[in-house]
């Protein structure tokens, strides 16, 4: 392989890796370690061979799992290591070097994306102590976002709070929406025009993007606001927190959990986070499992068409992250309630597009109707992009000195 860049995607109970070779040709190695600080903590991946294996981690931490996909890179020799770094306040246009000023104004964000910060850092620190010599390049999530104008990153709320305070509307999965807008814009004869992306994993997000920019976005100040997703709630009427206070006397930190951990899929359902699982509960006419796939559905659709408006012109809507890439049944529903917008599914283009291939699924003739997407979502590959254009930058500059 060769002069691969580490990628590494910590999250609160996992850690995604991949090494990312040069030429995009070539296969990756690629894990998840899963099921952090549980008895059931398992690493799972493809190795250099190309072999899939799966092996338990018992109980294993952050550190120690990092340890463990290590181990299974040896031999391999990357020249840089990729973070992906959630939340980067308003500072970080693009990415950073990680140096000692960097990790501080990572640490000064962990307020405002509490379930990811503190993981990624943990990542950081596993990974710098491992590999001392290497480069460490951070990409965060809320970059991509840096150029939305301040009618979409304003909240209606007094003018200090953001000035002071820094409140406002960040935006996150930036990596995500940035490879879809532009490989939606490669392979659509409508280039960069308007397009809508939606992301649907475990945190789900829309964002409006024009002429390759990120023009609006339904994530917040944190990861929470917005869609449905696996466990976070999105919106909910801010009056919420203060019913819940006065009148069931329950703490913010209990508010807090409730709304990251026990709400979205998991919460309606009252079955699982999974959208897998919760189709298979459906089909045997489960009422919360049907009601949590609905209100899915429907809020994704709601979400979409509000972010209509902050484009001149609806070239299309690409569908990404594991639902979004898998689930045509969600797409179909989502496309049905926004029939105002002269949609044409492709029913069996819908039905055929599935396990991370990327396709047309509209029957769009003219060059009004919006076309529809599905492209597979390659964070890991974006972030290793970005950790390569800005070393080269930072190598150009020192020999030109
Ligand atoms: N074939 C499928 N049909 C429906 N949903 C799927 C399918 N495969 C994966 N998913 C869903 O995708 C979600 C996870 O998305 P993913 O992008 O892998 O998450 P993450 O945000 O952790 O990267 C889960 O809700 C999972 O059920
Ligand atoms: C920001 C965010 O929601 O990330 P993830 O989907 O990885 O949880
Ligand atoms: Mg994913």
């Amino acid at each position: 392989m060769n002069d691969p860049v580490l990628v590494i995607n910590c999250g609160s109970s996992s850690i995604k890796y991949a090494l990312v070779p040069a030429s995009p040709g070539e296969p990756r190695l690629s894990g998840l370690a899963e099921r952090l600080g549980s008895e059931d903590a398992r690493l799972k991946g493809v190795d250099s061979e190309g072999r899939a294996f799966s092996r338990p981690l018992h109980g294993a931490g952050h550190a120690e799992a990092m340890a463990a996909i290590l181990e299974g890179l040896e031999g391999q020799h990357p020249v840089a290591v990729g973070h992906r770094v959630v939340h980067g306040g308003e500072r970080f246009t693009r990415a950073a070097r990680l140096d000692a000023a960097v990790k501080r104004a990572i640490e000064a964000t962990v307020a405002m994306a509490p379930l990811h910060n503190p993981a990624n850092l943990e990542g950081l620190k596993a990974t710098q102590a491992l590999f001392p010599d290497l480069p460490q390049v951070a990409v965060f999530d809320t970059a991509f976002h840096q150029t939305l104008p301040p009618r979409a990153y304003r909240y209606a709320l007094p003018d200090t709070l953001y000035r002071r305070h820094g409140i406002r509307r960040y935006g996150f999965h930036g990596s995500s929406h940035a490879y879809v807008s532009a490989r939606v814009a490669a392979l659509s004869e409508r280039r960069h025009g308007g397009w809508l992306i939606a992301h649907l994993g475990n945190g789900c997000s829309t964002c409006a993007v024009w002429q390759g920019a990120s023009v609006d976005t339904s994530m917040g100040l944190t990861p929470l606001e917005g869609m449905v997703m696996g466990t976070r709630s999105g919106d909910v009427d801010p009056g919420l927190h203060t019913h819940l206070a006065h009148q069931l006397g329950w703490s913010l930190e209990r508010i807090d959990t409730l709304l990251n951990k026990e709400s979205g899929l998991l919460g309606l359902s009252g079955l699982s986070n999974d959208m897998r699982r919760l189709h298979q509960a459906a089909a045997e006419h489960h009422a919360g499992a049907e009601l949590a796939i609905e209100v899915f559905c429907y809020r994704l659709a709601k979400s979409l068409a509000g972010l209509t408006c902050a484009l001149p012109r609806l070239d299309g809507i690409v569908f990404t992250g594991g639902i979004g890439e898998n689930d045509s049944e969600v797409r179909a529903r989502v496309v049905e309630q926004l029939r105002h917008f002269g949609l044409r599914l492709d029913a069996v283009a819908n039905a055929d597009t599935l396990g991370g291939r990327e396709g047309r699924i509209d029957l769009a003739e003219d060059d009004r109707t919006p076309q529809l997407w599905v492209i597979p979502t390659d964070e890991e590959g974006r972030i290793a992009e970005e950790t390569r254009q800005l070393l080269q930058e930072e190598s150009t500059l020192h020999d030109t000195n």
